[in-house]
C-alpha cells in the first residue's frame, strides 16, 4: 500500500481559494498512490480563529466537493485532514473527511478532544462524541485529529474496533514537536498498528508549526519522517505486518483492560 502525507506549509495570510487549488493539484499529482492524507484544518487554519465561523462549511459543501474531484481525478483514497464543518445543529466541528477514488464520501470524524483549554478551539469548536473508521479495500483505517493523540484510551476503543492502520491529521506546534514524535510512536507500539500522522508547517497565528510528519509501523519504527520544510512524504506499508506482529509478539493478549 503505497501512503503519501502532504505536510502543507498553511499560510493563513494566502487566501483560502488559494491554497484549496494548490492543494487540489496536489492531490491530482499523486495518481498511483492508494492513499494520500492532508493535515488538519489546511483549509481554514489551526491557529487562526477569526474566520472559522464565517468560513464553516457542511460535509458536502465547497471543499468536501473540491476535494472528492480530486480524489476521483487522481484515482485514490483521500483522507483531506479535517475542515471547519457546519453542523445540521448549527454548531461548528472540527471534521474529517475521507473519500475513495470514486470520491464518494465514504467516512467522516468530529474530533473529540478539542485543544486550548479555556480558548480556542475549546471554546468554538463542539465535541464530537463517536470513534470512526472506514474499510478500505488493504486495511481496517481508524480515524483521530492532533490532541486526541494524547489521549491513548480512544486508540483502544479504536483498537477494538478492528483498526489496523490510524490516521491522525493534525497541526502540532513545534515547541512540543518531540511530544508529537514521542506520542506516535508509542499509539503504534502499544496498539501494534500502523501511525500515519501528517502535520503542517510553516508559521500560524505568530507560532512555529512543528512539520516531522511520520508513517510508522506497528513496532514502533519510523518508516519515513519529514523535516520542517512542505513536502509529500510517501511509503510503501504492508499491512499484513500488523497481523505479524501481533502474532509473534501477542501483548495485546495480556490486555486487563
Ligand atoms: N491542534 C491541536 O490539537 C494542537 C494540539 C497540541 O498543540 C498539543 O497537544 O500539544
Amino acid at each position: 500500500m503505497r501512503v503519501s502525507l502532504v505536510q502543507l506549509d498553511v499560510d493563513p495570510a494566502v487566501p483560502a481559494r488559494d491554497r484549496l487549488a494548490e492543494v487540489s493539484a496536489l492531490v491530482r499529482s499523486r495518481r498511483g498512490d492508494h492513499l494520500v492524507v492532508l493535515p488538519e484544518l489546511w483549509l481554514h487554519t489551526g491557529w487562526v480563529y477569526d474566520g472559522w465561523e464565517a468560513d464553516a462549511e457542511g460535509v458536502r459543501g465547497p471543499a468536501a466537493q473540491s476535494m472528492a474531484r480530486a480524489a476521483r481525478d487522481a484515482g485514490v483514497w483521500l483522507h483531506a485532514g479535517s475542515i471547519i464543518e457546519r453542523g445540521a445543529d448549527d454548531n461548528l466541528y472540527n471534521t474529517s473527511l475521507v473519500f475513495d477514488p470514486d470520491g464518494t464520501l465514504r467516512g467522516t470524524y468530529r474530533k473529540i478532544h478539542r485543544f486550548g483549554f479555556t480558548g480556542g478551539e475549546a471554546a468554538l469548536i463542539s465535541r464530537g462524541t463517536e470513534t470512526a473508521h472506514v474499510r478500505m479495500p488493504w486495511a481496517e483505517v481508524g480515524l483521530a485529529t492532533c490532541y486526541d493523540l494524547r489521549f491513548p484510551e480512544m486508540f483502544r476503543r479504536i483498537l477494538d474496533a478492528g483498526a489496523e492502520v490510524l490516521v491522525l491529521p493534525a497541526a502540532w506546534p513545534a515547541r512540543r514537536v518531540e511530544h508529537w514524535r514521542v506520542l506516535s510512536r508509542a499509539r503504534a507500539i502499544e496498539n501494534q498498528m500502523f501511525v500515519l500522522a501528517c502535520n503542517v508547517t510553516g508559521e500560524q497565528g505568530g507560532q512555529a508549526m512543528g512539520g516531522h510528519s511520520m508513517v510508522i509501523d506497528p513496532w514502533g519504527e519510523i518508516v519515513a519522517e519529514a523535516g520542517t520544510e512542505q513536502t509529500v512524504l510517501t511509503a510503501e506499508i504492508d499491512p499484513a505486518l500488523v497481523a505479524k506482529t501481533r502474532e509473534d509478539f501477542p501483548v495485546l493478549q495480556n490486555r486487563v483492560f
